[in-house]
């Protein structure tokens, strides 16, 4: 059979894309990885379905959304979860990224000079996000005994789990002073020897 055709298009960051990056670095699937710049965007942004990025497609199809992206190709390679209740656990997880993402917006702006705010008042509000979120996701560590979130092994949620948290560290010094199990996990996520290429060769940004 012929391989898929696949490209991912997104700007020139880790993002919303990098989980799905990764679910097809980790597959040794070839696809086009399009980053699209500032300059391009306007005259790209009406061609895709919802006006933004990440965009997938797939053999001539095309889907938006990071995450729907990310359980296509989780499920087409193999890293959905290990059957229909884990997967279930692997999307609340997901989900509880996206409500953390939408708390921690403001502040991660300010802190990336993309927006304005009450820096102090912001923070406070983004380390209260944090502490819970984390707090959260050492439970899940802690019920899968195995270094990864679910108790099968590794799945896509440790793929943007680990990504949003190096993301983070990358904007605020010493966030992980007092969560060594999730410093960990990201070591063990970013050690997975089917990702060395990719990860030495990526471009270097903060996000
Ligand atoms: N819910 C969407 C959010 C996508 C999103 O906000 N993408 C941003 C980049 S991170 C974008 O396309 N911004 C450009 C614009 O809105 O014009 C997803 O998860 O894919």
């Amino acid at each position: 059979m012929a391989p898929p055709k696949v490209k991912l298009t997104y700007f020139a960051a880790r993002g919303w894309a990098e989980a799905s990056r990764m679910i097809l670095h980790y597959s040794g699937v070839p696809f086009e990885d399009k980053r699209v710049t500032m300059e391009e965007w306007p005259s790209f942004k009406a061609s895709t379905p919802f006006g933004k990025m990440p965009v997938l497609e797939y053999n001539g199809q095309t889907l938006p959304e990071s995450q729907a992206i990310a359980r296509f190709l989780a499920r087409k390679y193999g890293l959905a979860g290990k059957d229909d209740w884990e997967q279930a656990q692997v999307d609340s997880v997901a989900d509880l990224y996206k409500d953390f993402g939408q708390k921690i917006r403001a502040y991660f702006n300010v802190a990336m000079g993309r927006g304005e705010g009450d820096k102090d008042a912001l923070l406070k509000e983004f380390m209260e996000a944090f502490e819970e979120q984390m707090g959260h996701v050492e439970n899940f560590l802690k019920t899968a005994k195995n270094g990864f979130l679910m108790p099968s092994g590794l799945t896509w949620i440790d793929f943007l789990a680990a990504e949003l948290h190096d993301t983070l560290g990358n904007v605020i010094p010493d966030l992980y002073k007092n969560h060594h199990e999730i410093v960990k996990h990201s070591e063990k996520v970013h050690s997975l020897p089917q990702l060395q290429e990719y990860l030495q060769n990526r471009p270097k940004t903060i996000n």
